[in-house]
């Protein structure tokens, strides 16, 4: 898997930042490398007596310069790099949400949303570290180690000195490298039980009603304690593997120190080098030592962030399901009939299918009404109209063209598709009716509240329209956040609507309300009408009945219930608990 997936396009962006930044690390180094040697001089014009009270105010104004000069283009430097980092954050999380919404239900069905929303949060995070800290102290301390080793080198200092006193310090790279992929291999179990532990946690927020109800919650949080004790064993060994590697380079600094202080210290005593020299190598190999342990911290820091990479460039690599044609066309909903023909579909990996052998004509303007039992396909045929899931090739063709030879957003556009569960966002219930028509005036949104019959429900509020949801609409009944979805559907006036069992938490009166409201509203329109109960799609001009993924009956109401079948069957059901609940 390529790591340059995301990065490519930032640093493309990015670059002159970075540019900027390293060269005012470079130069704050640079000067900051100035220090060892000017207490060298210093040292060594005390020693032979000659400094005076004039000398020690322009040594001290000369370090105040180093300091300052350090302080002042380090610390821009960082800014620079700390803000390109947030922009990662930024460029990457908007770039990702785009992502995700092109993918398919069935991607969201079998991955579930706690994983994408851990890759959103943590993984972008721990790239922008790297990103920002990490590219931070990676030039601060590599610019200032090769600094020094300059300095060092350009000084009265013998170069075997200090190679000696350095060499120590060479094996760091050793280190890093047998370290490196131990500590990244750990660190990617710890970001894969993170992960699994937010998926399992938003799962069991999501069902707390169903789990308090069945009074199960010492089996969740068992459950959810396992997830948790995963994440602290990973967690253990990585601290135990990366403890270990961060106390080594600090160890081979100090090996360098006495390497320094041993020879530096023999040969000064011999003569052969100046005290001011001593001085200044022990100053330097004590100020190697600070880099050069960011220096494993920052390799950490980054491979940590490669396994988060890798997973950011793993999902920017998912491709859709369902994806456009290059030349695909607008279609025109009003106008066109839809045909299904021979149409067999089965979800991924499902041994049946859950359509088989469907023809059917829609011709617009007419209503279609949908029975059969549960699991018999009728929602499946509407994803399928949807093209939430993709039908075979020819099977589903509007006027003329293929379903995938179509514009999605002219296809999804035309239909106003209103879900069993109508899933209300938190926002106030104008936006959630508004959702599919921003520019509604507060005309419409009334007119089609009343449609869905909500609109009472709405104004009893003490806010009205304006009443803001909880999470998920949970201030609304079962039936009422149906109808506030039903009066989003509505509002749409699209082409086709598709109710699939929209009503099924209404009472019967209110139930046949809405039929009638329906009749009325959408005269001249396609309807798609999925139901359970017979009294919702009586009135439509064909009705199919489903039985196992297969057209087993069609026909008027009228034609259905004077032959054998299931929707006969399920009339005479209905219609004596409806005279059974009537006469009680
Ligand atoms: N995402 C999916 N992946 C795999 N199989 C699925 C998926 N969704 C539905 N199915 C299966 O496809 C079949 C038809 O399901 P569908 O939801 O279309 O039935 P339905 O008639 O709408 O049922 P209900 O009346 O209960 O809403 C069922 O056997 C179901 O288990």
């Amino acid at each position: 898997m390529q790591s340059t997936g995301l990065l490519k396009p930032y640093f493309a962006r990015t670059w002159p930042i970075y540019l900027g930044a390293f060269a005012l690390h470079a130069t704050a180094s640079v000067v900051y490398a100035y220090f060892p040697n000017l207490l060298g001089f210093f040292t060594d014009q005390l020693q032979a007596g000659d400094l005076l009270r004039s000398d020690v105010a322009r040594y001290s104004l000369l370090l105040l310069t180093v300091g300052a000069g350090h302080a002042l283009l380090g610390g821009y430097g960082q800014y620079l790099i700390m803000y390109a980092g947030r922009l990662f954050d930024y460029l990457t999380r908007r770039r990702l949400y785009t992502h995700f919404t092109a993918l398919s239900e069935h991607y969201y069905s079998r991955n579930g949303t706690g994983k994408l929303l851990s890759t959103f949060m943590n993984d972008v995070t721990g790239v922008r570290e790297s990103l920002s800290m990490g590219i931070n102290q990676l030039a601060m301390a590599s610019l200032l180690v090769v600094s020094c080793l300059g300095a060092m080198a350009l000084s009265d200092i013998p170069l075997y000195l200090i190679a000696a006193s350095v060499a120590p310090l060479l094996f760091i790279p050793w280190i890093v490298m047998r370290f490196g992929p131990v500590i990244r291999g750990r660190s990617h179990q710890v970001q894969e039980s993170l992960a699994a532990m937010t998926a399992s946690a938003e799962e069991q927020f999501g069902g707390i009603l169903v789990t308090k109800t069945f009074a199960v919650e010492p089996i969740m949080i068992e459950r959810f304690g396992a997830d948790v004790d995963r994440i602290r064993d990973h967690q253990l060994s990585l601290v135990r593997v990366s403890s270990l590697f961060q106390a080594l380079i600090p160890f081979l600094g100090s090996m360098s120190l006495i390497a320094s202080l041993a020879l530096g210290g023999y040969l000064a005593l011999a003569g052969t080098i100046s005290l001011g020299d001593f001085v200044a190598l022990t100053l330097y190999v004590r100020m190697l030592m600070n880099p050069l342990q960011q220096l494993g911290n920052v390799i950490n820091t980054l491979q940590r962030s490669r396994a988060s990479l890798e997973r950011l460039n793993g999902l920017m690599a998912v491709r859709p399901d369902i994806v456009e044609a290059e030349d695909a066309v607008p279609a025109r909903l009003d106008q066109e009939a839809i045909r299904l023909r021979d149409l067999t579909f089965s979800y991924p990996g499902a041994p049946e299918p859950a359509l088989a052998n469907l023809d059917l004509v829609i011709e617009p303007g007419m209503t279609l009404g949908i029975v059969g039992r549960t699991g018999s396909g009728k929602t499946t045929l509407a994803k399928l109209l949807l093209r939430a899931y993709e039908a075979p090739a020819g099977s589903i063709r509007i006027g003329g063209t293929d379903i995938r030879d179509i514009r999605l957003d002219s296809l999804r556009g035309q239909i106003g598709y209103v879900p069993q569960d109508g899933f209300l966002f938190s926002a106030t219930i104008r936006d959630n009716i508004v959702f599919g028509k921003r520019d509604a005036g507060q005309t419409e949104v009334e007119a089609a509240a009343k449609q869905a019959r909500v609109y009472d429900n709405i104004v009893a509020f003490p806010d009205g329209f304006e009443t803001k949801l909880g999470e998920r609409g949970i201030t609304l009944s079962g039936g009422q956040r149906q109808r506030a979805s039903l009066a989003r559907g509505l509002l749409k006036q699209a082409p086709l609507l598709i109710l699939d069992d929209s009503v099924s938490a209404v009472d019967a009166v209110t139930e046949t309300e809405i039929v009638a409201a329906l009749q009325e509203e959408r005269r001249e329109k396609t309807t798609i009408i999925i139901a359970h109960r017979i009294s919702a799609l009586k009135h439509a001009n064909l009705i199919i009945v489903l039985d196992g993924g297969r057209i087993a009956q069609r026909g008027t109401h009228e034609q259905l219930i004077a032959e054998p079948g299931l929707y006969a069957e399920l009339y005479a059901i209905q219609e004596e608990g409806g005279q059974h609940a009537a006469s009680r």
